[in-house]
């Protein structure tokens, strides 16, 4: 038994992002991240604000029964990077057992076993307005990793900011393009409390990225999507 940092669970709430938009699921929020995005929606993972817990996988599965009761059939995993703790492997065996899906979302730098046992995995390397730089011969080993994969699903998601970030999707596309890829809306102010103003923002922000995909030839087989989540509810956490 390895406890895993956990920083929040929380839901049913819907999945907000991605392959899996829309489908009724609860979070596993962990806590520890390898990568520092400038624009990161959940620093709190990775920054000292906040005090992650050390949980085993039976007590995550107990606290996801407290907070969701019979209303859910779907876990979503996701941090700071999930993928660093071994002791979750253990978590997705027994929603296995239990018959709940299990999601997760990771950037793909980190590779660990039990990843290949996800029904619905998002791999979403960082584009330049991150500040950060993508090892790419680890990105290939991940998506080499996920490729024979019956009956699970894996994707790619890469949020937009500007131009340069738009190049950065494309050349991901390019790389890996029998793998269904995302272009998500960047979220430039995670602060504001405002949601009526900041929803205004992100579906201009929409809009943009939408124009530029329809005229982009080699964006032609990519979905693009804003943060319904946020849409819904702005910048509030544990949603
Ligand atoms: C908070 S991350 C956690 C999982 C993992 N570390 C990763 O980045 O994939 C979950 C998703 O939120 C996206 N995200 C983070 N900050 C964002 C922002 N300001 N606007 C839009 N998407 C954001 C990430 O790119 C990632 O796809
Ligand atoms: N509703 C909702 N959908 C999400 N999809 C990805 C999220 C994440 O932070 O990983 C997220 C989140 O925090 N909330
Ligand atoms: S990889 Fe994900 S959690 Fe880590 S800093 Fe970037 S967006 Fe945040
Ligand atoms: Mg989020």
């Amino acid at each position: 038994m390895k406890p895993t940092p956990v920083l929040e669970i929380f839901g049913p709430t819907i999945q907000g992002e991605g392959m899996v938009i829309g489908r009724k699921t609860m979070f596993v929020r962990t806590g520890g991240c390898d990568y520092r995005c400038s624009w990161c929606d959940s620093a709190f993972t990775w920054d000292g604000s906040q005090k992650a817990v050390a949980m085993s996988a039976e007590a995550i599965y107990e606290k996801l029964k407290e907070a969701g009761g019979r209303s859910f059939n779907h876990v979503t995993i996701s941090g700071g990077n999930p993928a660093m703790h071994p002791g979750l492997g253990e978590l997705v065996a027994l929603l296995q057992e239990q018959g709940i899906e299990t999601a997760i979302e990771t950037q793909g730098s980190i590779w660990n076993d039990w990843v290949k046992e996800i029904d619905e995995v998002t791999v979403s390397p960082k584009p330049p307005s991150s500040l950060m730089k993508t090892d790419w011969s680890r990105l290939d080993y991940y998506m080499e990793e996920l490729r024979p994969r019956k009956e699970k699903e894996v994707s790619l998601k890469v949020v937009v900011f500007d131009e340069s970030d738009l190049n950065y999707a494309m050349e991901v596309h390019e790389r890996y393009p029998a793998v269904t890829m995302y272009l998500q809306v960047g979220n430039d102010d995670t602060v504001t409390p405002q949601v009526e103003k900041l929803r205004d923002h992100l579906l201009a922000k929409y809009e943009w990225l939408t124009e530029k995909v329809l005229q982009e030839e080699r964006l032609n087989g990519v979905r693009v999507l804003p943060q319904l989540h946020t849409l819904l509810w702005g910048n509030k956490q544990g949603v």
